[in-house]
């Protein structure tokens, strides 16, 4: 039961049904598209089961993407997620709202969030030995983000908490409070999934469908490209080729552009009819010709999506981004970047799609050292 901390406060809480109570929250701003993602399966998770347990009036605000780090184009304005994913799609696993639609729905301008959460981390996770989930109100403090750019959004009450547990538990935090409606938690990366790898969290997962135009692209580009009309492709090998700050500071986990032509030509040996490779990568244009030019020479075909920057307008470096996931999920074979979140979801993608996991939880080795085996995340139906 939720409330088990609080359950005079849970006893209490108003339900009533036609008003809709909101669940807001925002991520630590260095984060990037792909852990984002994941913390939005815990939040959609944590309502979505709470709805099966009779709590049916509250909605999960989509937080818009806003400033990502990653991101050159567009940081400035705030993308609804219907510009990369299905928002029906999404309603179908939980009840979910974008934030236009919060603003359209209510006459006023501004928006004020009853109680905002700040949460922070306990400094030691295993005290006396042991993981306890447990929180603790610190009382009033000041909120240091942004409200996903909105100057026109502000909370009443602001409370900073440590936090150590899963999503679920903050309905004990949610409990404190059963008038408010508005209910904001900053740092929403901090709380755990609650059933990671079950059915539930894959039901989830596959709820996230990507926006069909994205989706007609890829599919476009891979049957042009890359001679393929079905779901599994066998005409070529896909690789997330992760570089930047990948390359720079992690030269234990990824080889150099020579070591990957290594790696590539040795799995496409095992590969007699396949001579296509697919890159997907945020590598340097320089980067991709060295790469391409060493591939090339050993008779490879290599492709790479190529944006006009008409198509980076509409969709955003998030769209290109998940443009070439599609791509990467639909190779007969995929090798992707250890420890690499873009990497994971391509590899849920493919469990989706139904591949062998022998084909899918591949990775890129250094140069020398250590290669720790990818772990698998497989599909529970
Ligand atoms: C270690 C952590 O790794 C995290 O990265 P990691 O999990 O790879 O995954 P993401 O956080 O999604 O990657 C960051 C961004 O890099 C771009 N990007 C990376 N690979 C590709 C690619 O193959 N194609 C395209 N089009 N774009 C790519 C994309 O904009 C993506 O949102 C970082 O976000 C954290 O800041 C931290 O550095």
């Amino acid at each position: 039961e939720y409330c088990d901390a609080s359950t005079k406060s849970c006893e209490n809480e108003i339900e009533t049904a036609d008003s809709k109570k909101l669940i807001f929250y925002d991520v630590n701003p260095p984060e990037g598209f792909n852990l984002r993602r994941d913390v939005y399966m815990r939040f959609a998770i944590m309502i979505s089961e709470a709805q099966k347990r009779g709590k049916s009036n509250w909605e999960l605000v989509l937080p818009p993407w806003y400033n990502l780090y990653h991101w050159k184009t567009d940081r400035r304005t705030q993308t609804p997620w219907s510009q990369f994913f299905d928002l029906k799609a999404l309603q179908s696993f939980a009840p979910v709202v974008e934030m236009h639609e919060v603003f359209s729905r209510s006459k006023k301008k501004t928006l004020e969030i009853d109680t905002l959460y700040v949460l922070e981390n306990f400094e030691d996770a295993f005290e006396n030995g042991v993981f306890e989930e447990k929180w603790e109100v610190l009382g009033e403090c000041s909120y240091d983000g942004q409200f996903w750019g909105y100057k026109n959004i502000t909370a009443k009450e602001v409370l900073c908490v440590k936090f150590q547990g899963k999503n679920s538990k903050l309905w004990e935090l949610v409990s404190l409070h059963p008038h408010n409606t508005k209910i904001m938690f900053a740092h929403g990366e901090i709380p755990l999934h609650d059933t990671y790898g079950t059915k539930t969290y894959w039901d989830c997962r596959k709820s996230m469908k990507f926006n069909s135009n994205l989706v007609k692209i890829a599919k476009k580009y891979i049957s042009k490209y890359l001679n393929c009309d079905s779901d599994q492709c066998k005409t070529y090998l896909s690789v997330h080729w992760r570089r930047q700050d990948f390359a720079r500071s992690r030269g234990n986990d990824v080889p150099s552009i020579t070591g990957t032509v290594k790696q590539i030509h040795k799995a496409l040996k095992k590969l007699p009819n396949t001579k296509k490779v697919f890159i997907a990568t945020d590598a340097s244009m320089s980067e991709l010709n060295n790469l391409e030019k060493e591939l090339s020479s050993l008779g490879y075909e290599i492709h790479f999506f190529l944006p006009s920057s008409k198509m980076i307008e509409e969709f955003g470096d998030g769209g290109i981004a998940i443009i070439d996931q599609i791509i990467c999920s639909h190779a007969v074979h995929f090798i992707g970047t250890h420890e690499s979140t873009f990497t994971f979801r391509i590899q849920e993608e493919r469990e989706i799609l139904g591949f062998d996991s022998s084909t899918t939880f591949n990775r890129l080795c250094p140069d020398t050292g250590r290669c720790e085996r990818m772990s698998k995340w497989t599909i529970v139906n």
